[in-house]
């Protein structure tokens, strides 16, 4: 059974509050001085709205952990606004209340204390009361499928209960913007599917959710939108199923059952398919010409060739997003 997770949604925020949540415009950082300063992020502009899930990609050393520790107030940008629920995390302090962040792992937890413990410690860090931070607990380890190991130390949890607790940490406070890295690495393949799960439900519920992740298979099945960032400037940044849409092709592949004569081989080609080992390959628009040709032969199997978002990324970072 799913129970709702106890995070606000958007009728919690201010009413002069859009449906943004946050709202990172033009970030810059460099390292270093002199001949040493290095520009890892040049000019990133991300917004994320409630309940929505933003896939940041880029290859190593792209500037990715820079701009989300930029965004949750742990880096000074050089320049650039970050706007959380309309507040700055460098001038407000109360923007550090709306986010929760699992950026190392699972490496934010005690593994001496239980996972109730756990999320008591870290809720009183963010002032919220012991009793609220207890009962919040309950739901979430609830939630979480973890409510049978609420009494035993995290040392003793598997790797995806570790981590699961990592994100139920994370949100005791009700944050409304959750920075995620790499969520699932590491994970078995039920465990992945568990926590992809456990982050739909928690956009679900109102939270904005910036995720950050090379497993590319995962952000497709997560994301709405995809944010690339390569050599510190965002090359790409779109909804996810257009993304992939843009950069499939319109293709068919029918595989027929038996071999293909040479008349109805002539007809297809004539229409500008191929044929080859019983495939034909089409990649016009009169499908049902073809399949006209090719009646009464039996059809095995119809493709229409699909992009991934490991295609379109390798693409983008390859061409600079020229596309
Ligand atoms: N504290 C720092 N001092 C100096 N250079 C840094 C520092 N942090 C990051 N960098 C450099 O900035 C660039 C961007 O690093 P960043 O960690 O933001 O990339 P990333 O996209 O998160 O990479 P990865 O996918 O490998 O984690 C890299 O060249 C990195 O070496």
């Amino acid at each position: 059974m799913t129970v709702p997770l106890p995070i606000p949604a958007a009728r919690h925020l201010p009413e002069f509050a859009s449906d943004i949540t946050l709202d990172a415009q033009h970030l810059q950082k460099s390292y270093g001085r002199g001949k040493g300063r290095f520009q890892a992020v040049r000019d990133v502009s991300l917004r994320i709205r409630t309940g929505e899930v933003l896939a940041f990609l880029g290859p190593n050393g792209a500037g990715k952990t820079t701009t989300i520790k930029m965004i949750g107030g742990l880096v000074r940008p050089d320049a650039g606004q970050v706007s959380i629920d309309g507040l700055d995390p460098h001038r407000q302090s109360m923007a550090l209340k709306r986010v929760g962040a699992v950026l190392e792992g699972n490496r934010n937890l005690y593994w001496r204390l239980t996972p109730l413990e756990n999320i008591e410690y870290f809720g009183g860090l963010r002032q919220v009361p012991r009793r609220v931070a207890r009962q919040r607990g309950e739901q979430l380890l609830e939630q979480f499928g973890l409510s049978d190991k609420r009494k035993t130390p995290v040392q003793k949890l598997s790797r995806g209960m570790q981590q699961k607790l990592a994100i139920a940490v994370a949100l005791v406070h009700q944050p409304t913007l959750l920075l995620l890295d790499e969520p699932t690495l590491g994970l078995d393949v039920e465990a992945s599917e568990t926590v992809k799960t456990l982050v739909r439900e928690i956009a679900t519920g109102g939270c904005a959710i910036l995720l950050t992740t090379h497993q590319l298979d995962v952000a497709e099945d997560l994301s709405d939108r995809v944010a690339i960032i390569r050599q510190g400037e965002i090359i790409a940044e779109q909804s996810t199923h257009e993304l992939i849409r843009q950069f499939s092709g319109s293709a068919y592949r029918i595989d027929c059952g038996e071999s293909i004569d040479a008349q109805r081989v002539g007809k297809i080609m004539a229409l500008g398919g191929t044929v080859a080992d019983n495939q034909v390959h089409y990649p016009g628009d009169a499908l049902y010409e073809l399949l006209d040709i090719l009646r009464p032969l039996p059809i095995k199997e119809i493709r229409q060739d699909r992009a991934d978002l490991t295609d379109v990324f390798l693409s983008l970072i390859r061409d600079g997003g020229d596309k």
